[in-house]
Parts: C-alpha cells; structure tokens; sequence
C-alpha cells in the first residue's frame, strides 16, 4: 500500500518567512519610488509569489507597471531574497516535532508552494529541515501553480504518494481551494499570511499550533474524506 502523505505550504505555514518578504519587496520597490509597504499589506499582497506581491503593490498605490519594469523589480526582489536566505526566517513552533512524529508514522511529506522552486530548497536547506520532504515544488516547477489543484497532485505524485491518502496544510484561502479543488482535506494554520481569517475559506480544519497536528488526526482526516 501507499505511504499515506501530508502535504505543506511553506511561506506562513512551515516558515515564518514574512519579515525577509518584506525586506526584499521593499528592497525592490524603493528601486520604483514606492511608499514601503507595511506587515498590513505585506499580508493582502502575499500568496501567489514574488511577481503577483509587486504587481499587487503597484496596485495599492495606482502606480502603473509596465513589464520590462516588472521584470526588473522581480529580479531585485529575487537577488536580494536569494542573497538573505534564511535571514531571520524561522519554522513555527512545533514545527520539527511535528515532521518527526510524521516521519515516525512512516508518512511521506511534501512542500507545495508559490515561493520559486530555487528559493524554496535553499531556505529548507539552510534551516535544516530537506531530510523530510521527498518533494519540494514551487510555482516554477510545473506549467501551473496554487490554486491550480495540478500543483498539489503533482507535488502528491512526485513524491511517490497518493492523491487518494492525502492531507495538505495551508494559511491562505490559495491553499484551501487548492486542496478543496484537487479533493484533498485540508488543515488551516491560523497564525499565517491572510488577511482574512482562514476559518472564512471553510478548511476542514482550523489549528492554531502544530502541537495539535497528529498523524492519528491526518489518519482520521483522510478517512472522513474517502
Ligand atoms: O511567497 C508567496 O507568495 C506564497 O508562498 P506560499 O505558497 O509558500 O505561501
Ligand atoms: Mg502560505
């Protein structure tokens, strides 16, 4: 039988990653003449990856974006990212109690997010923690990315797992119609980047530590969902 798998987001659900995102977007955005965004925006910006959370500033101060200018804050913000990995990024509590206890059980375990690819290895890597995922995928890796529910299959199948045993865990709404699309039961954090509370979204869940994420309740999710 498969290995049943559980399935993370990174950015405010493993890593508290917001205060190095916000240090590279306004990095970026200074290059622009931007008013620096504060953790209030930097929160309703963040979800979909460095170029949407640029896009998205630009936005919120009616300031145009043509794509030669896209591109070129994109790679400062990446540049800068890149060079501060991990910076002060930090797992959340609980977090590496909790991946050995999954390890323990004998699950497979997964990262599934909108950070690039590159970005996302390295920041596991520097903090110690790439021995418990059989598959990292960012938004770069396949042609599509959260809330495309391919992106959680894929991730699901790379790792030699089964869509069918499957948990994913998230803190954004991007998360949640990633899982709910792909029919996978899904755990929400409720410390992470939203502006909105998760409860809103309807996860099947809601934690608020991960003291409370067992894999007798992932079991007990995965059969609810069958
Ligand atoms: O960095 C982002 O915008 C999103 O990253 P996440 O999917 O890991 O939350
Ligand atoms: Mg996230």
């Amino acid at each position: 039988m498969t290995r049943p798998i559980i399935v993370f987001d990174l950015d405010g659900t493993l890593v508290d990653t917001a205060p190095d995102l916000l240090d590279s977007l306004n990095h970026s955005l200074a290059a622009s003449d931007l008013a620096a965004v504060d953790e209030a925006g930097f929160r309703r910006f963040v979800g979909h990856g460095g170029r949407v959370m640029i896009e998205r500033a630009h936005t919120a101060q009616n300031k145009a974006l043509v794509a030669e200018e896209h591109d070129r804050l994109l790679q400062l913000f990446l540049d800068h990212y890149t060079l501060n990995i991990p910076g002060k990024s930090r797992p959340y509590p609980g977090v590496v109690a909790a991946l050995d206890r999954f390890q323990a059980a004998g699950y497979l375990m997964a990262v599934c997010t909108n950070k690039y690819e590159a970005n996302s290895v390295a920041l596991i890597g520097a903090l110690g923690l790439s021995k418990y995922f059989a598959a990292i995928c960012g938004q770069d890796t396949f042609a599509f990315r959260k809330p495309d529910p391919r992106h959680l299959t894929e991730t699901i199948r790379l790792a030699s797992g089964d869509p069918e045993s499957a948990v994913m865990v998230g803190d954004s709404q991007t998360d949640i119609d990633t899982a709910k699309a792909a029919g996978i039961p899904v755990v929400a954090v409720d410390f992470g980047y939203t502006d909105r509370h998760v409860r809103e979204f309807e996860p099947t869940l809601v934690i608020s530590h991960f003291d409370t994420l067992t894999p007798d309740l992932a079991e007990r999710l995965i059969a609810a969902a069958r």
